[in-house]
């Protein structure tokens, strides 16, 4: 079974704003809600995909219920630890650019934090488990090690789409996958990444450190993949970019799917490329169709 983890879970409120002026009152063009967190996203996405999930995480108040409605209608299984706060809400304001407010999130008592934890412990080898997303405030940062020794001990794949100490603090549990985009592999290192060349240096560095297989995505310059059997560069396809909110969380979800379908690498990276660039392209997360029809427009080459 493939379970996603959303510490941070969030309603996404997307206003659309024709030329947005700081400091006056602005009237809205459209405007959605779409439950948000990255883990949240990527079960979604899986959904479409016809790859079932189960979400897992922290919801709380009228904004935690939105979030457990919207994914049940959607027949996407959810098991939230309760918390008394109410989820946060967080504004993606679209106009000439994309301008992003991400809340802090509620309060998590030990109590809350170890029922998750004696969740996540019953996970076996035969599952997988995808941590994506911020830790929030209420949570030490090394929460997601935390849960990865859990995973390594039970023999449970763990997929990590996070950024920093957060991220860097897991590569001893020997992470399955790990999606940085190259600002994030950057970051990691104290430098800046902005080649594939650099992107491929660093990433391997990342295998020395225990993690076995990295994604590297550098937006419209294309991405890498890197394992112990090679390094492989995937172009995007031509498009005009809509959205980029859960681009980064459906080429998780497309490798995730591709991985199950095929257990391949290459060809699950490639699915997953695609389906980041059709959710960049579509308004809300890609359907089915739009990231199947892009995947003849990505093409994997060894580097
Ligand atoms: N201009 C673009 N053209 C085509 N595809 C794109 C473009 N920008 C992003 N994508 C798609 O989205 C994926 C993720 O984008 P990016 O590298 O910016 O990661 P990210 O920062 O994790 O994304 P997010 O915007 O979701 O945080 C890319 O691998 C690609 O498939
Ligand atoms: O604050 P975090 O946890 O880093 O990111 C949360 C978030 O920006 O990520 C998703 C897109 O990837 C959105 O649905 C959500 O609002």
């Amino acid at each position: 079974m493939i379970y996603t983890c959303t510490l941070n879970p969030s309603i996404d409120y997307v206003v659309k704003v024709n030329d947005f002026k700081e400091g006056h009152l602005n009237r809205t063009e459209s405007a959605n809600v779409y439950p948000g967190g990255k883990g949240i996203n990527v079960s979604r996405v899986l959904k479409r995909l016809g790859t079932e999930s189960t979400v897992l995480g922290f919801a709380g108040g009228f904004t935690g219920e939105f979030i457990k409605e919207f994914l049940s209608s959607e027949e996407i299984t959810h098991d939230f630890i309760s918390v008394s706060d109410h989820t946060r809400i967080n504004v993606k304001l679209k106009s000439a650019k994309e301008t992003e407010i991400n809340g802090q999130g509620p309060q998590i008592s030990k109590e809350q934090k170890l029922e998750l934890l004696g969740k996540i412990s019953e996970l076996h080898a035969e599952d997988v488990l995808v941590l994506a997303g911020s830790i929030p405030s209420a949570l030490d940062e090394s929460f997601y090690k935390e849960i990865a020794d859990t995973c390594l001990i039970n023999g449970v794949k763990v997929v990590i789409d996070a950024s920093g100490n957060a991220l860097k603090s897991t590569f001893q549990s020997k992470p399955f996958l790990i999606k940085p985009n190259h600002h994030e592999l950057g970051e990691l290192f104290d430098t800046q990444v902005s080649s594939t060349e650099e992107a491929v240096h660093y990433g391997k560095k990342l295998l020395e450190e225990g993690v076995q297989n990295v994604i590297v995505s550098m937006a419209e310059k294309g991405a890498i993949f890197i394992n112990q059997y090679g390094a492989y560069f995937a172009n995007v396809p031509p498009g005009k970019v809509k959205n980029s909110v859960g681009a980064g969380d459906s080429v998780v979800a497309g490798f995730i799917a591709g991985y199950k379908e095929h257990g391949d690498y290459k060809k699950a990276f490639k699915q997953g490329v695609a389906t980041g660039s059709a959710t960049a392209f579509s308004e809300d997360l890609t359907e089915k169709e739009f990231a199947a029809k892009l995947i003849n427009e990505v093409k994997v080459n060894e580097i």
